[in-house]
């Protein structure tokens, strides 16, 4: 049977979020870690694949080549539907990549119009009348005006998306989605006859987003957070394509040592973090301005976190962290430039990671989706099988390749406060 829906995320917690939600809905899901090199190894059934980009932030060519490389495997592997999904806050400067990556998606499908709708309710982002909410505050409000690489100051998502785009973004308003089905598809029918091409839609509640999963049944295209994947798993039901009912999630387990790595500097993270020290698991802070100077600053600041956590790993869980206050990544930012500050961090984690995996860990939680594609990468996983959720938008996973681990990539704005400490007990 050949795969029904072929995802591209722009980073890697989201692809798991969205791959999560799919196997929540019955679809066995496979997230690829970068674009395949071959066909799936014919012992990996999936229903869905989601194919993990770390495009989120690249110059916005290089998003548009690696997701159309994406897209050709995923239609070469007979996918009948294709989902582009970014982040529930949007995430993205005003020259990319949302814009470039849809157009470029849209014309490559050939198809003259597709949706934007990020909503995720239960983490609390809904839409309404195109403006982006993360709880009771708008989008330009919340924390996420704060973040390191894409600070978000306008949450109007027709204005952020135009300003991405040649094509002619508009709304499909909340009174429509509220009418339904046949009012959607009718609204979609208008606005594609007026010249509108992308449009932002409207949801505040999982219902709202089952009516437009339905409604968009017969869209090559979806672009989205994880949050419309909940309408699709009904959709291939109706076409006889899924039989499946319960949620598709058994994992193996993969006894070893547990960790936590965070490079998220998002509230949520600050506030897991801070829980899982007071519950008196041990914790190390990375400091950047440590990791330059000299050519060896960052391999000594990794050997000396090492030589922290090595003793302690045999008891009970460590976290390695570069986690700071806004104020503190500001200053960081300022000595060291934003985007090297980035990169100098992920690179340290991702070390870590690597020598926490040597040294026994099978269970690693990644908080940040900059951080997981790096770590992920260093640890030169491929693919993942993905399984139960821990919190809305984090399930548990495992690698696929080499000797199995269990990894949880955290987005960083994700996860109720107790996490850290939750994530363990729903492992097998
Ligand atoms: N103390 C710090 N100073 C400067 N930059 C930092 C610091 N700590 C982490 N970073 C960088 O901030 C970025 C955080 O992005 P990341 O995607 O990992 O987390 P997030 O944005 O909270 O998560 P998500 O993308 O899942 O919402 C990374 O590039 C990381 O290296
Ligand atoms: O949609 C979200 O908020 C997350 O899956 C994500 O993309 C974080 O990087």
């Amino acid at each position: 049977m050949s795969i029904m829906l072929g995802c591209i995320a722009d980073d890697f917690t989201g692809a798991t979020d969205l791959a999560g939600m799919l196997v929540q809905g019955g679809m066995k899901t496979v997230q690829i870690i970068g674009i395949p090199q071959g066909p799936l190894p014919s012992n990996i059934d999936a229903d869905a694949v989601v194919i993990a980009l770390k495009s989120r932030t690249n110059p916005a060519q290089e998003a548009v080549t690696d997701s159309l490389a994406a897209l050709k495997w995923l239609r070469s592997a007979g996918c009948r539907q294709i989902y582009f999904k970014y982040c529930s806050t949007f995430d993205s400067t005003d020259q990319g990549n949302i814009g470039p990556v849809t157009d470029a998606l849209m014309q490559a499908l050939d198809t003259p119009f597709t949706i934007a709708c990020p909503a995720f309710p239960e983490n609390g982002r809904t839409i309404f009348n195109g403006y982006l909410f993360v709880g009771d505050m708008l989008l330009e409000e919340s924390g996420m005006r704060h973040h390191p690489l894409t600070p978000m100051t306008d949450s109007n998502l027709v204005r952020v998306l135009q300003r991405q785009t040649s094509s002619r973004v508009g709304l499909i308003g909340h009174q429509i989605v509220k009418a339904g089905v046949q009012a959607i598809r009718q609204r979609i029918a208008q606005i594609k006859a007026d010249g509108i091409q992308i449009a932002v839609i409207d949801a505040t509640s999982n219902e709202d987003l089952m009516q437009i999963g339905q409604a968009c049944a017969d869209l090559p295209l979806l672009t989205a957070g994880s949050g419309v994947a909940l309408g699709l798993p009904q959709n291939f039901r109706e076409q006889g394509l899924l039989t499946r009912q319960d949620a598709a999630t058994s994992l193996p387990p993969t006894p070893g040592l547990r960790a936590i790595v965070c490079g998220s500097c998002s509230q949520a993270s600050q506030a897991q973090l801070a829980d899982i020290a007071k519950k008196g698991v041990p914790s190390y802070a990375i400091d950047p301005l440590t990791l330059t100077g000299s050519d060896h600053a960052l391999d000594d600041a990794v050997q000396a976190a090492m030589a922290w956590a090595a003793p302690l790993l045999p008891q009970g869980p460590v976290v390695v962290y570069a986690t700071a206050s806004a104020i503190r990544v500001k200053a960081i930012q300022e000595a060291l430039g934003t985007e090297r500050a980035g990169a100098l961090v992920e690179a340290a984690l991702a070390a870590v990671a690597q020598k926490l995996v040597a040294q026994g860990v099978r269970q690693l939680i990644v908080a940040g989706g900059e951080t997981s594609g790096a770590v992920v990468t260093a640890l030169k996983i491929s693919s993942l099988r993905i399984g139960p959720q821990i919190d809305p938008g984090v399930p548990w996973t495992v690698s696929l390749d080499g000797t199995p681990i269990s990894l949880a990539l955290k987005s960083g704005n994700f996860g109720n406060v107790d996490f850290f400490s939750k994530a363990w007990s729903l492992l097998p």
